[in-house]
């Protein structure tokens, strides 16, 4: 079984092949591990979103415009041009923009998803936190909203205008400014790409220390803002740990310069932390300073089939134990997703027969043929012991990476099968799969789907009915995370109230969390007394009060909409 494209056939753990013995995985462990460098690089390029034609406008949805709002007009645009570039401003014909600039505005008013679309009239690009700072303080005074945009890569629809707010992208503030090659710890405008920032740690022997298949176009300030994880989460932790200081500028154009360098720091509240996961609602981040560990020098990736979730729990017990120091991932995902993402990429799998689970595992370390054997002992155990059915370990850097490509290859190629409705939901591991089945059931009973594949898969967004063409199940195991993906043939009223809020409750019911790596946005904002609190709430809102009185910073997202502060 040879992966496509690739001279060297992966090393096939089956016991059907005459490769079964440790030795052979181990002699495959030594070559994959000259793929230290270059995991994973297929989802860089999600940038290029297959539904952005489709997004509808906020007429559909139940929201007013704040009136207290004021409407842009070309005396706020001639006020930005005193101290912005011509070439940092976009804005529409009526308040004095080209023909051009209007159509570029389009890309920044639709999400990645094309579920969101916005009308803002004006993209401000500001190269400096002084600019920044300047934006900020005029659209205060004037009452003016602003949504900050980074990549654009955002899943909840929180980076994109609502109405007509001002879209701040950062995208021009991207240089590094700082690099420690000792202590590794890196400080860099928010508006640097998250996978340039780590081919830029490459280059002294560090990595960042999150990956996620966004990492194309994504930026630093988008990770921070809405907390990313991804898939180094179970290794290197969360950035509420490795953000070692942020440079953020305020509503009123205040410029907090909290972007220290010291890992330990006990002097009282630690107000940076409250940016991370703002989603931009406080103010903007206009600078990161992040540790970044060294970059290992040996990695291994082996794709696993199994057959069926208990047995992705039993592989990811043992494999924790086990791989202990050298794991640095653990990926599922059900055989849907499979099928759907070696069609969609025209790449065969590296396994010889379909299973109901995959299972990736990466291991990184500094002395290879430690991390070799420990892996070779791993794998061989746990087909020893029937935990997995099959497995194959990449045997160099190209089927590393095309490995890594079939697990961060899944949401895009969802996105080219159709509209998904996604749910990105931390949930307690022993249940973590149980709500995919029990929507596609409650799909099923809707009339809405079926669980023949082959009954709507070919459905398109003009045929009469709404149906669901998938639903599906991956993610983070390592985490808790699982993101359910339905996929339809186009967004629709009638799949969403099946949906919402019964996925809320289930999630609220297992005690979890309604958003594990993607933010509140638009989507979730109504959604937030799921996973919190009527007294969290509370103060999460007087929290945002005290930012940002007039409310100008990134409206109608985040929090839920009627809520009021219960201060006096
Ligand atoms: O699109 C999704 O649902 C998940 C995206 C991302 O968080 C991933 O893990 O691939
Ligand atoms: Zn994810």
């Amino acid at each position: 079984m040879t992966l496509p494209n690739t001279a060297k056939p992966a090393i096939l753990l089956t016991s059907q092949t005459t490769t079964t013995t440790a030795s052979a995985a181990s002699a495959s462990a030594a070559s994959a591990s000259a793929a230290a460098v270059a995991v994973a690089s297929l989802g860089s390029n999600l940038n290029s979103s297959p539904f952005k034609s489709s997004a509808r406008s906020y007429a559909d949805i139940a929201i007013e415009r704040n009136p207290q709002f004021k409407k842009i007009t070309k005396q706020d645009i001639d006020h930005f041009k005193t101290f912005l570039e011509p070439q940092s401003i976009l804005a529409t014909t009526d308040i004095g923009g080209t023909i051009d600039e209007a159509k570029e505005l389009d890309g920044y008013n639709t999400d990645w998803l094309g579920k969101y679309k916005g009308r803002s009239q004006v993209v401000l690009r500001p190269k400096s936190t002084q600019q920044v700072s300047k934006i900020l303080k005029y659209c205060n005074d004037q009452k003016i909203a602003v949504v900050p945009q980074g990549g654009n890569t955002g899943l909840v629809g929180g980076g994109v205008p609502v109405f007509d707010e001002v879209i701040v992208s950062l995208g021009s503030m991207n240089n590094i400014r700082d690099f420690n090659e000792t202590s590794g710890i890196l400080v860099c405008d928010s508006g640097c790409i998250l996978e340039e920032l780590d081919k830029f740690a490459a280059g002294h022997g560090f990595s960042m220390p999150l990956d996620l298949g966004a990492k194309g176009s994504c930026h630093i300030g988008g990770n921070v803002s809405t907390n990313a994880g991804g898939i180094r989460f179970i290794r290197y932790g969360s950035l509420h740990g490795s953000v070692l200081g942020l440079e953020v500028v305020l509503p009123d154009g205040t410029i907090v310069d909290n972007l220290g360098t010291l890992p330990k720091d006990s002097t009282g509240y630690d107000l940076k932390q409250l940016f991370i996961g703002a989603e931009g609602t406080l103010g903007i981040v206009t600078g990161v300073s992040i540790v970044t560990p060294p970059r290992p020098n040996s990695v291994n990736v082996a794709v696993l089939g199994v057959s069926s979730y208990d047995a992705v729990q039993k592989a990811f017990r043992k494999v924790r134990r086990d791989l202990a120091e050298v794991l640095s991932a653990f990926e599922f995902w059900d055989t849907r997703c499979m099928q759907i993402v070696l069609d969609h990429n025209n790449l065969r799998s590296p396994l010889e027969e379909e299973h109901p689970f995959y299972i990736l595992i990466e291991t990184s370390g500094s002395k290879k043929d430690h991390d070799d054997e420990k892996l070779a002992e791993c794998l061989e155990s746990l087909l020893e012991n029937e935990i997995i059915d099959d497995g194959a370990l990449a045997q160099d850097e190209t089927q590393v990476s095309k490995m890594w490509s079939m697990r961060e290859g899944i949401p895009e190629s969802l996105g080219k099968w159709g509209p998904t409705y996604k749910y990105d939901i931390s949930i307690p591991i022993g249940v973590l799969y149980d709500i995919v089945p029990e929507m596609a059931n409650r799909l099923e009973q809707a009339g809405l789907y079926s669980k023949d594949p082959k009954t709507y898969e070919s459905a398109s967004k003009d045929d009469p009915n709404v149906v669901v063409k998938g639903v599906l199940g991956y993610g983070h195991i390592g985490d808790g995370n699982l993101h359910l993906n339905v996929v339809a043939n186009r967004f629709d009223k009638k799949v969403t109230d099946v949906l919402e809020p019964y996925v809320y409750e289930w999630v609220a019911s297992h005690k979890g969390s309604i958003s594990a790596e993607h933010g509140l946005g638009l989507m979730k904002a109504p959604h937030l007394h799921y996973s919190k609190s009527k007294v969290i709430v509370d103060w999460m809102v007087r929290i945002k009060n005290a930012f940002d009185p007039n409310g100008i910073m990134n409206p109608y997202k985040f929090l839920p909409r009627t809520t009021t502060s219960s201060s006096n």
